[in-house]
């Protein structure tokens, strides 16, 4: 099974690759849907977390109020380590389990879709890497409507992460998603045939 990594900056246009992999039938693996599972209430992540950064955290519902902690970890270097150190262990068993499920049932290919592949040092698992390319204008612009953030919040999230220049220059594929979403589309579908993946 051919593993391939599909990565990029926050509000890049991973997800919307992502879509339509799974659209076309392609296995994928979303790790940011995968944090909220570990993070869902009732979960033992759950505890850790208020008990590393308070109740504050937990809403009266018993879920995790995202907005809170984000506030707290992209603007703090150290409270981000310990966050990730929490979590990631948790996060990558769940994505091996995955892979492991698609291998079992025979799929040729499996795309894992990974905001921080690079940071988090996952590009070993995989065959391929693909980096979903925006201009940080676009970048800004867009996680700014998409999250209803202001600018420094958004600059703040955008500097938790490896600058999209640098992530380019280390993929094996580049999809520029400056333009229309059907451009972009078309880029991934030359690409898939690039690589004998048509499905
Ligand atoms: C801080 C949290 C609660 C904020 O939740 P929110 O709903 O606002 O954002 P969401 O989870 O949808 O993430 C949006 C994007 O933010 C970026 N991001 C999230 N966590 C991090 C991080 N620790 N470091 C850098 N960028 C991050 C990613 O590009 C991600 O795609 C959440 O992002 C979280 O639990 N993060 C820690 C787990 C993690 O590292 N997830 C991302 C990769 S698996
Ligand atoms: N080509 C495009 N033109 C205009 N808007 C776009 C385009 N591609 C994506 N968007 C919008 O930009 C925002 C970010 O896209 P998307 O959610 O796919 O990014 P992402 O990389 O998955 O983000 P994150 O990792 O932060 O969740 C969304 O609101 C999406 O609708």
């Amino acid at each position: 099974m051919m593993k391939i990594g599909l990565t990029g900056g926050i509000a890049s246009g991973k997800s919307t690759i992502s879509r339509w992999l799974i659209h076309h039938g392609y296995s994928v693996i979303d790790a940011d849907k995968i944090s909220r599972e570990v993070v869902a209430a009732g979960q033992p992540a759950l505890c850790r977390i208020s008990d590393k950064f308070g109740d504050a955290m937990i809403l009266p519902t018993g879920e995790l109020d995202r907005k809170q902690l984000a506030s707290l970890i992209f603007q703090d270097d150290k409270k981000r380590a310990a966050l990730n150190a929490l979590l990631h262990p948790l996060i990558r068993s769940r994505m091996l389990k995955e892979l492991d499920q698609y291998e079992k049932e025979g799929a040729s290919a499996a795309f894992l879709d990974i905001p921080l592949l690079y940071e988090s040092g996952l590009a070993s698992w995989v065959d391929k890497t693909i980096v979903v390319y925006v201009s940080e204008t676009n970048q800004l612009k867009r996680l700014m409507a998409r999250n209803h953030l202001d600018e420094s919040q958004a600059r703040a999230r955008m500097g938790s992460q490896i600058p999209l220049s640098e992530k380019v220059k280390l993929a094996d594929a580049v999809i520029d998603n400056n333009g229309s979403i059907e451009e972009t589309e078309e880029q991934l579908q030359r690409l898939l045939q690039r690589w004998s993946l048509e499905n």
